[in-house]
């Protein structure tokens, strides 16, 4: 396995699906210069994703094959879609970067947290299940699909207490600006001026 150097730090960021984790990390990761490793799913593309830069998009078949050569550090299955996370990306990608962040489900969280320990800092990112509800219909995410995510709603929120910091993503200002502290103080660098 790898060993994390002394600067290398691993963000990842969960909770429950459409709280906003994804547009939150993504603007911290621009306040703060760090980059996102993404996973590789069987599911289809969102008309506003890309391949390469959301996620891997990957058969079933070439999954199957990756997970039989061990090339993830985890996977996980919701919903009849696979998902999982190759180890060889997350080595490049802190190696060119030093820091990087995941945008994973609890479980995924926790054995990123098992297996890198204190170089691992989760950020619990949560929305009531209405404001959820509301900002999924606004997506565009079809009734089906919005249900399907909001199934997993108080699974993925009894994770909160295990993270190390928890925000209501009510205000995205407002929870890139107290995120931007918590990350700051972990990298111990003053790229952000928060004035
Ligand atoms: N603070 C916010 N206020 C209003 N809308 C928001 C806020 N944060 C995110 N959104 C919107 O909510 C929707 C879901 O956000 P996002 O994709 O970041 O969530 P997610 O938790 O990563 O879920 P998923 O894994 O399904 O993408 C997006 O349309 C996004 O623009
Ligand atoms: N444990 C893992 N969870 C992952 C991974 N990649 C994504 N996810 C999480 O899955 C759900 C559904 O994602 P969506 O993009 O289809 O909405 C969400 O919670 C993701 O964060 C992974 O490699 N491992």
């Amino acid at each position: 396995m790898y060993k994390l150097k002394d600067k290398e730090i691993i963000f990842v960021f969960t909770g429950p699906t459409g709280a906003g984790r994804k547009t939150i990390a993504e603007m911290a990761g621009t306040t703060i210069q760090m980059k996102q490793v993404i996973s590789c799913t069987t599911r289809q593309p969102r008309a506003n994703e890309a391949d390469g830069r959301d996620y891997h998009f990957i058969t079933k078949e070439q999954f199957e094959a990756s997970r039989r050569n061990d090339e993830f550090i985890e996977t996980v299955e919701i919903d009849g879609v696979h998902y999982g996370l190759r180890s060889a990306d997350v080595e490049a990608g802190l190696q060119q970067f030093g820091c990087i962040y995941l945008v994973l489900n609890r479980y995924g969280a926790e054995i990123l947290k098992e297996v890198y320990g204190d170089k691992v800092k989760r950020f619990f990112i949560y929305a009531s299940r209405e404001t959820i509800l509301n900002r999924l219909k606004d997506r565009g995410d079809s009734q089906e699909r919005i249900d399907g995510y909001l199934s997993h709603y108080e699974e993925e929120m009894a994770y909160r207490n295990e993270c190390e910091h928890a925000y209501e993503n009510i205000d995205s200002s407002h929870t890139i600006y107290d995120l931007a502290k918590a990350m700051e103080h972990y990298l111990q660098r003053g790229l952000v001026d928060l004035d």
